[in-house]
């Protein structure tokens, strides 16, 4: 038997060019089954004609991006590999939830018994029977997600799905996204929410100016950079500064009253401290989270061109 081998989503050396603007340039990344990839980058990065190319909406003007081997169009049956949801979802605004994820069914040749499965997934079963026009963004949000989850695909892409998200919303989004990677599915999630994205995905791929600039897993992408921070707390803050100076390191104060010290090594900030006689009541590595590492990869590379 022939297919592909696996759910995983490549994308190689895919390049769009609108006119005189590359919006995606010789992007080539693989998104693995079985785990949460986040995609990030600047406004204007190029995320979502990438995720449109994959999913066959935009021609790609060279590369190719594919689903398990082949390209999304030439897949047999979609709607059973592929569950997408590009914008919050839009629907006749006079009908009910569960009567448009059903005409969706009727329309993929799905039993109309999914809809109601995939209302309960997303938490929507007690709004099935309310029209449209009266859910909320984060309630669209979700329609969408049941809607993309109905032929109960092994592959996810999502563009932005927790915008209009409240707190518990987004923490549910989380919960979820996990839990269909940990069935093995593939799971790609384009998000602005860096805080949230270092919470969900277990790889990121970072996109700027249409160009690849990271990829892999959370942990590396935040060790490779080693944005290493020691929070330190003394009463003694002059005199350790200076103390500092002469080894190099920069001292930010912070307004919680401890200071932020870079260029030096936990051990090397205490060596210091010691031989100068300064007291310290805190020494904490800390490492940069993922926000402070995107905007250190993407510095300079303006979102909008
Ligand atoms: N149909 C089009 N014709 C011309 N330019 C386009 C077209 N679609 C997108 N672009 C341009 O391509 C670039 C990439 O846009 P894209 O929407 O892919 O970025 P994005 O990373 O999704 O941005 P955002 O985070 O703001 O949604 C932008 O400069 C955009 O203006």
């Amino acid at each position: 038997m022939t297919g592909p081998a696996t759910d995983d989503i490549v994308v190689d050396h895919l390049t769009k060019q609108y006119k005189k603007l590359r919006a995606v340039d010789d992007l080539s990344f693989t998104v693995r089954s079985g785990r949460v990839t986040g995609f990030l980058g600047p406004n204007g990065a190029g995320k979502t004609t990438t995720l449109r190319m994959l999913l066959g909406l935009v021609t790609p003007t060279a590369g190719t991006a594919t689903i398990g081997g082949r390209k999304y169009v030439e897949l047999h049956d979609p709607i059973r590999h592929v569950g997408a949801v590009l914008e919050a979802s839009s629907a006749h605004r006079g009908r009910t939830g569960r009567n448009h994820l059903r005409m969706i069914c009727r329309a993929a040749g799905l039993p109309d018994s999914r809809s109601d499965e995939a209302l309960e997934l997303v938490g929507l079963t007690p709004a099935a029977k309310r029209k449209f026009k009266g859910y909320s963004l984060g309630m669209r949000q979700r329609l969408g997600i049941a809607a993309a989850m109905l032929g109960d695909p092994r592959v996810l892409v999502l563009d932005e799905p927790a915008n209009g998200l409240d707190p518990e919303g987004i923490r549910w989004m989380r919960d979820l996204l996990k839990a269909l990677a940990a069935e093995g599915r593939t799971v790609l999630v384009s998000s602005h929410l860096l805080g949230e994205m270092q919470l969900l995905a277990d790889d990121v791929v970072i996109l700027a100016a249409g160009k690849l600039i990271r990829q892999g897993p959370v942990e590396d992408v935040l060790g490779s950079m080693g944005a290493a921070q020691v929070r330190v707390r003394t009463p003694q803050a002059a005199e350790l500064t200076d103390a500092l100076g002469k080894i190099n390191a920069t001292v930010s104060p912070q307004p919680d009253g401890t200071m932020l010290v870079s260029g030096a090594e936990a051990a090397a900030i205490g060596h210091a401290a010691f031989a100068a006689s300064v007291e310290l009541h805190e020494l904490t590595p800390e490492r940069g989270d993922l926000e402070q590492v995107f905007l250190q990869l993407t510095a300079g590379m303006a979102g909008i061109r």
